[in-house]
């Protein structure tokens, strides 16, 4: 870093947008932020009014980006996987000048390979992998199928574009027109017929890529989250389900109890709003990893704050798994009954402080798949609601 200048890390979707504004690929467009442009990037306050300099995920430097939004490249972008893949238009022109370009952002079927194989010439796959762009299938997959449909055709390249979705079709569309004719430059571009309503059929190699990428819903990544008040019965109910999950014996479990996490995750950090903000978020990510190689975690910490519980959600879904929240609604009199840690009665007599419930706020979830009070119930009848609801939603039959 030069001059001291702040760093941030970006989004994957402005990483994405930087990637293009960077190599050329937005031409006109060079920089963030311009009157009525889509291309945003959204910094923290205390960094809006000065120059930035913008960091990939592992801290490598990438840009700087003044205040008015205008970008200065530092290096190219190195991060993520295939990135041998990844041609600037100038690099595209100097390898494919002449070819007939074709965007993807879905696995190409049986038909549309004719189509490609009809088209004289070398036929350069444009594979739309930017955050939120392929359609079922990860970028990856998106990848992988690209190529494979290229190995199917007699003078075929993949070109990896991080074209992100910016959540509007049409100003999808208008951006991805423009980055698709930059990477064209007056060469031909083909736009593949859609597929019909009928059940659309694969060429083997390529069904196979989407088979994998596509598990059944029951042996998808799955994160179980468990949120409520000390003592609500979280940490009973995740043990109770874990055993269920591990009787049957299909799946096998990560286990993020907030207790436990503590001990070792997060060892050393409190009970401020910003500890647990850093505690939920590591939870998350973890979890969330854990769910990409479509494996199961259960996690039962209070996560008291909505828009935590909702980053964790976030990093579950893009990781393309399934993110299912129980509220474990026990009243704070019952928790405070049970007090079976003896916490609630320090927290009355003032020894700890922030504690969830009396001294520290716990924002109830709007947003969970099932909500469930273990006030005079038995443990089997708690459990019983949430494994309908796991049953219901087709993701667990216990
Ligand atoms: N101030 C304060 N507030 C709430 N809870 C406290 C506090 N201090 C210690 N404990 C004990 O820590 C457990 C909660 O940790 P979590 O990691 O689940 O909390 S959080 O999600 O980060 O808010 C919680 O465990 P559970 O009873 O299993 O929920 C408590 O035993
Ligand atoms: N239906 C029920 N479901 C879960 N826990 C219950 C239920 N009824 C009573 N309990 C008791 O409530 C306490 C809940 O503690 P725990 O599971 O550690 O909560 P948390 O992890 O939310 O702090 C346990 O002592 C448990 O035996």
């Amino acid at each position: 870093m030069s001059e001291n200048l702040a760093q941030h890390c970006p989004t994957p979707r402005e990483l994405d947008d930087l990637e293009l504004l960077t190599t050329g690929a937005f031409a006109p467009l060079t920089g963030f932020n311009e009157p009525g442009s889509p291309v945003r990037l959204n910094l923290p306050e205390e960094l809006r009014h000065q120059e930035v300099e913008l960091v990939d995920p592992e801290g490598l430097p990438l840009a700087r980006v003044h205040a008015d939004g205008s970008v200065q490249a530092l290096t190219h972008a190195q991060y993520g996987p295939f990135r041998r893949l990844y041609l600037t238009p100038g690099e595209v022109r100097e390898q494919h000048h002449g070819a007939t370009f074709v965007p993807l952002s879905a696995a190409v079927s049986a038909d549309q390979l004719e189509e490609l194989a009809a088209i004289e010439g070398r036929v350069v796959l444009l594979a739309l992998v930017g955050a939120g762009t392929p359609e079922s299938l990860s970028p990856v997959g998106l990848i992988r199928a690209s190529l494979a449909a290229a190995e199917l055709l007699t003078d075929a390249a993949v070109v990896a574009v991080p074209l992100a979705s910016h959540r509007d079709p049409e100003i999808d569309h208008l951006l991805g027109a423009q980055v698709v004719g930059n990477y064209a430059a007056g060469d031909a571009v083909h736009a593949l017929a859609a597929p019909g309503d009928d059940e659309v059929e694969y060429p083997t190699a390529i069904a196979d890529i989407i088979d994998f990428e596509q598990p059944a819903p029951d042996e998808r990544g799955l994160v179980l989250f468990f949120t409520g008040l000390s003592g609500s019965g979280k940490s009973t109910l995740a043990r109770a389900l874990q055993d269920k999950i591990l009787e049957q014996g299909k799946r096998t479990v990560t286990s993020l109890d907030g207790d436990v996490v503590r001990r070792n995750l997060s060892a050393g950090l409190g009970f401020s709003k910003a500890d647990r903000e850093t505690n939920i978020r590591r939870i998350g990510w973890v979890a969330a990893e854990i769910a990409r190689h479509n494996g199961l975690a259960i996690c039962s910490p209070i996560a008291p704050f909505d828009e935590t519980r909702q980053q964790v959600r976030d990093f579950v879904e893009d990781a393309g798994a399934e993110f299912f929240l129980v509220h474990v609604a026990t009243p704070l009199e019952e928790c405070e009954r049970r007090d079976r840690k003896g916490l609630y009665a320090k927290a009355r007599a003032g020894e700890i402080p922030e504690f969830t419930g009396i001294s520290s706020p716990y924002e109830e979830p709007s947003d969970a798949a099932v909500k469930v009070d273990t006030t005079g119930r038995s443990i089997e009848a708690a459990l019983d609601d949430v494994l309908a609801a796991l049953r219901e939603q087709g993701l667990l039959d216990l």
